[in-house]
């Protein structure tokens, strides 16, 4: 996966961030985190195609009933103690909803989502840049989790359990370790391979969740909730016979449908332009 890369005017030039320094350095000066190497969810600009599909609140999720009901009790037991989420492993077989997941999570608890993925933390000074700027509550969102380099690893042990950062000066007998407080924050990993994981990693995730293939109804579901956001006309039939064809994944019952939408209006012209037209009525109660 290539590493996200979502530079705002208001950002440092790539150069001068955490990604420009010599990977020899050790973690003494966590940096600004470069624009890299994170980036940040936001509700009104959606950076992808993919983005502008994705549910923005839980309940607008469709299926995984038991992660839901397992996440609504997390957030609202967090939200009345005043207290970030705990730490979230999510995983699962690719385009099943992790990270629409952690977008979802974030917009709940009214939190900024700062998205990362594993690759892109090479070094320690790049996931000590991007913890110390952390504000209270932010949800640290890192994908492929289970690519982590060891290094970065050992560091968020700390930073998971006790909100701390662990920098080591100097090296060898004149090292010495500071620790660094760090504001409260919620990590979300997401992985589509938890085996690789280690389990002092696994064992500092409050919560670990699968995300299961997805029944035809439920994405059946999903592809009339896509086909609206699309603005395509679809009928329930329709639906399901795509939704039959996604092998249990959104992300493929989404693609699908943008093929049929591509396909339909060139084929059935006649047909499309008619039904365009009964929505059009119904829409408008004509
Ligand atoms: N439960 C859901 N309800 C509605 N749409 C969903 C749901 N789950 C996933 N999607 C859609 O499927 C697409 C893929 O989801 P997402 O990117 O969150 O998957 P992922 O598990 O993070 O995949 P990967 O492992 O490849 O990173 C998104 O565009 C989203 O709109
Ligand atoms: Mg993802």
């Amino acid at each position: 996966m290539a590493i996200i890369s979502s530079k705002s005017p208001a950002e440092p030039d790539p150069g001068q961030g955490a990604a420009a320094a010599p990977a020899s350095e050790p973690a003494t000066k966590p940096a600004k985190p470069s624009p890299s190497l994170v980036q940040q969810s936001s509700a009104t600009e959606p950076s992808s195609a993919e983005e502008g599909l994705r549910p923005k609140h839980l309940r607008d999720y469709i299926g995984q009933t038991a992660l839901k009901e397992v996440l609504d009790i997390a957030i609202r037991a967090a939200q009345s103690r005043q207290e970030p989420l705990d730490h979230l492993l999510l995983y699962g077989p690719p385009g099943l909803g992790k990270t629409t997941m952690a977008l979802i999570l974030a917009a709940e608890m009214g939190v900024t989502c700062k998205i990362t993925t594993a690759p892109a933390l090479e070094r320690p000074r790049d996931i000590a840049g991007l913890l110390v700027n952390l504000q209270p509550g932010d949800l640290l969102f890192i994908d492929e989790i289970h690519r982590l380099p060891r290094v970065t690893e050992e560091i968020l042990y700390p930073a998971m359990e006790d909100a701390r950062l662990d920098i080591t000066i100097g090296k060898g007998q004149s090292a010495r370790t500071r620790s660094i407080p760090l504001s409260p924050f919620t990590l979300v990993g997401a992985t589509t391979r938890v085996g690789a994981l280690t389990s002092p990693l696994r064992d500092r995730f409050g919560l670990i969740q699968r995300l299961r293939f997805y029944e035809i109804d439920e994405l059946a579901a999903i592809v009339e909730r896509t086909a609206q956001v699309l603005a395509t006309p679809i009928t329930a039939e329709g639906a399901t016979e795509i939704a039959r064809r996604a092998r249990g994944t959104p992300r493929i019952a989404n693609r699908l449908l943008k093929r049929v939408r591509d396909y339909v209006p060139l084929k059935l012209p006649v047909r499309w332009s008619q039904r365009r037209w009964q929505q059009t009525r119904c829409n408008y109660s004509m």
